[in-house]
């Protein structure tokens, strides 16, 4: 059985606190910008989103299908992290409707079905190996969570990511069907539903 995500809605800008420090009344009012920012992307953020991808060399497989031009169909799907108003990290999520990914799915989004795809996490290249990757996915798993009508969120990556999204609770469906030159990617899922108490304390 499907359901349908209707009217799902967009994502409040939420804001980390910003850390206490000492600073003279003159720098506390330079500091008009948000220390952390949680929020949707947009078509405004297109060209940070790029920035990231290809300084990241996220493999040839992401670059060739651009899924950055995805979010302007669907930026309820995505979520970008800033800081000080720079995009330090995103997530760009499309809906799919069966039940294991296919080469289509990289291109396309289909609403209104109870499956997102997540394209690409992508951290900038100053900020890995900090937890920002394992924080973001965690907001955006919560985040879809409160989001009617959704399941689960599949994705593909290559193996030496398979521990990295086990650990953010992922489970491995075995090798993807879709390939690239010589490149080969397992497929894992992440079941958003069942999880009551996650949605009690999530602020949904
Ligand atoms: C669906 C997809 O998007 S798959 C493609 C994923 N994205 C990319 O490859 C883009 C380039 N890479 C990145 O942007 C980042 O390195 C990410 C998103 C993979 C990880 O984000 P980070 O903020 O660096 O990760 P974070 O600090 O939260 O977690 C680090 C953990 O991930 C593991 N990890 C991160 N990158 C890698 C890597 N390239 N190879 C192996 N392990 C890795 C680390 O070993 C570490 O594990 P530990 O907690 O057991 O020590």
């Amino acid at each position: 059985m499907t359901q349908k995500v209707s009217g799902s809605p967009f994502l409040k800008p939420f804001f980390l606190k910003t850390p206490v420090r000492v600073a003279s009344p003159l720098q506390q009012r330079r500091h008009t910008l948000p220390a952390s920012e949680f929020r949707n992307l947009t078509s405004q953020d297109a060209i940070s989103v790029f920035e990231i991808e290809r300084e990241g060399k996220i493999c040839v497989y992401f670059l060739q299908n651009s899924p950055y031009s995805l979010y302007v169909r669907c930026p309820e799907l995505s979520l970008g992290w800033f800081e000080e108003g720079q995009l330090v990290a995103f997530i760009i999520g499309s809906g799919w409707d069966k039940e294991r990914l296919s080469q289509k799915a990289m291109t396309q989004h289909v609403p209104d079905t109870p499956t997102v795809h997540i394209h690409v996490l992508s951290v900038h290249r100053h900020c890995r190996q900090q937890g920002k990757g394992s924080i973001l996915l965690w907001r955006y798993l919560q985040y879809l969570r409160c989001m009617p009508g959704l399941r689960r969120a599949l994705l593909i990556c290559e193996d030496f990511l398979v521990p990295f999204y086990r650990k953010a609770g992922f489970k491995e469906k075995g090798p993807s069907e879709i390939s690239v030159s010589n490149m080969q990617f397992q497929e894992m899922e992440y079941a958003l539903g069942g999880q009551a108490y996650a949605r009690r304390n999530s602020g949904c």
